[in-house]
């Protein structure tokens, strides 16, 4: 039974789904040096964002699988080596939206009524209604950096709140941005013109003190600064002294750069600033969600299906993957067949999409048909995640082309490989939506299913030939399943295609290679 590692609190309905189908255990807090001592028996990882998933654990982890982060940001997980190890690196890129956003709004309100001073004021026993004359946001301005899932649900609420909003993100359209109600704008517009800035972007190297004594210095000096996104955005210390000395309004902060919070110059600041534990997913309907989808996931591709989110590897919806589900395995099947034709060392894979699958995004197609490419090389090693990078460092040139004008079959998958043994190619479509077909090899028709166990020849076309064939595979009583020839001329060229009971014994082949009109003959085990 597989094993899985939950290393923080997740919710139960999580739990449950994992022992479905496996032994669960829940161990939070573990120092890292245990972590690494453990990690070798467990398939998979729970997390949120306090245990950090370092290189060092995952280079210990010799059956990890996958990795599942229950939440949005994976910046707690060594992504490029789990990658490199073949390990799928899972999220929940819509379960703590909601949550998140409303976290951004309540410390916006919250900064501007000074709420949790207030609060405490009165728990001291105070009645000190001057102190805390806040500020509507009513026609004030928000500046929405990052116009994410998070950024645009905070940007709609904030709209019906009255707020103007103008929006700074690179890689979002004007229109979409107007179809929030935002205008998209530079980043000295928005840090000049808004009074209030929400931070909703990763960090990433780009945006790594985005928020430094530099830009506070081009802000209002009412200007008060939400970020939920993450710590490290902000520089914590250049924004303590701008509130201390008056330079921008306030400043309430859910990440910090390092977590949980020690030393800090944010703590002595008074009712301008205010400081919460990274709660922004903490509500008991994200954490369901969180812990629904991310145990989901865990639990499919430990019962060997993708995963809907993976982070490693392309992302696609549910039903858009339902819909290429048997076309990956279409893909990884003539991927394998053509890379055992080709023979080991392939240099050179051209997919070309046909029919109506030249019309969708050929990414997972490309990866999958990679993944039985080298299959034989690397056997289980080889994932949907590691696939392009393995085939990047063996030197492998891939072209993917399209035909959307090739309509034998709806949609049809053509993989011509060049390798050790020469040129060769295998065309593949779908019967019924479900069944694989091979349709050609080395573009003489065929229409056969893949087997377990295949010979393939190239001979002339003549009388007799096959019969010598099967009588030479009867006397090494091998059992012939079906046979098929495929020919473009009467005595031409030709490719025959047998299905075989059982694997060909050692020797059999140089044998075949013998029978006169035979040019060349080839196996292959799926
Ligand atoms: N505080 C919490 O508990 C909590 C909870 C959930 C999410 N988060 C964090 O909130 C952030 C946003 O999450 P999301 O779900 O909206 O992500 P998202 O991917 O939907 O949105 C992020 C947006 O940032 C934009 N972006 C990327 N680089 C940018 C740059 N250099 N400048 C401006 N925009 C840039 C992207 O185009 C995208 O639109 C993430 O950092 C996530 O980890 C925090
Ligand atoms: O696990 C958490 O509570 C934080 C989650 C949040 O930071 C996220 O990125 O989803």
């Amino acid at each position: 039974m597989s094993k899985v590692l939950v290393c923080d609190p997740v919710d139960q309905a999580g739990i449950e789904i994992l022992s479905q189908v496996a032994q669960v255990d829940v161990n939070t807090g573990l120092p890292p040096a245990e972590l690494i001592r453990i990690i070798p028996e467990y398939d998979a990882m729970m997390i949120r964002s306090e245990t950090r998933v370092t290189k060092e654990i995952i280079e210990a982890a010799t059956q990890l699988k996958i990795i599942g982060r229950a939440g949005v940001g994976v910046d707690n997980v060594d992504v490029p080596a789990a990658t490199r190890k073949g390990i799928v690196v899972v999220n929940s890129p819509e379960g703590n939206t909601i949550a998140a956003a409303e976290h951004a709004l309540a410390m916006m309100l919250s900064l501007s009524r000074y709420i949790p001073e207030a609060n405490q004021s009165v728990k001291n026993s105070q009645w000190n209604r001057k102190e805390y004359i806040g500020a509507e946001v009513y026609k004030k301005t928000l500046g929405v950096v990052g116009l994410g899932k998070i950024g645009s649900h905070v940007a709609t609420v904030a709209k019906a709140l009255g707020m103007k909003i103008l929006a700074y993100d690179p890689f979002i359209s004007a229109e979409r941005a107007e179809q929030l109600g935002c205008k998209l704008v530079d980043l000295d517009w928005l840090f000049r013109e808004a009074d209030y800035i929400t931070l909703h972007i990763p960090k990433t190297p780009e945006t790594a003190n985005l928020i430094n004594a530099e830009a506070l210095a081009k802000m209002k000096p009412t200007v008060r600064i939400v970020n939920c996104a993450r710590g490290g955005i902000i520089d914590e210390d250049a924004l303590a002294e701008a509130v201390k000395a008056g330079k921008i309004g306030g400043a309430a902060l859910d990440v910090f750069a390092k977590e949980p919070l020690g030393e800090s110059n944010l703590r002595a600041l008074g009712k301008e600033v205010i400081l919460t534990p990274h709660l922004g997913a903490s509500t008991a309907e994200a954490q369901v969600n969180v812990a629904i989808d991310v145990a989901e996931q865990i639990r499919d591709v430990l019962l060997g299906l993708p995963a809907r989110s993976a982070v490693n590897i392309p992302g696609l919806y549910p039903d858009a993957l339902e819909k290429l589900k048997p076309y990956l395995q279409l893909a990884e099947t003539i991927g394998n067949m053509v890379g055992q034709l080709a023979g080991g060392r392939i240099d050179y894979l051209n997919i070309r999409l046909q029919g109506d699958l030249a019309e969708i995004d050929g990414k997972p197609i490309l990866i999958a048909s990679l993944k039985g490419l080298l299959s034989q090389a690397l056997r289980e090693r080889v994932n949907y995640v590691n696939a392009s990078i393995e085939a990047k460092e063996r030197g492998i040139h891939v072209v993917e082309t399209r035909d959307a004008t090739m309509r034998d079959y709806s949609g049809s998958l053509h993989l011509l490989a060049k390798g050790s043994l020469g040129e060769h190619s295998v065309t593949g479509a779908l019967l019924g939506d479900q069944e694989i077909r091979i349709t050609s090899i080395d573009d003489f028709p065929v229409n056969v299913a893949p087997t377990q166990h295949m010979l393939f020849t190239l001979h002339r076309d003549m009388p007799g030939i096959i019969g010598k064939i099967g009588s030479l595979l009867g006397s090494f009583n091998v059992n012939i399943a079906s046979m098929q020839v495929g020919r473009k001329i009467v005595r031409g060229d030709a490719v025959m295609v047998i299905s075989l009971d059982d694997p060909l014994p050692e020797g059999i082949l140089n044998e075949i290679t013998k029978v006169p009109g035979i040019t060349n003959a080839y196996t292959v085990s799926l």
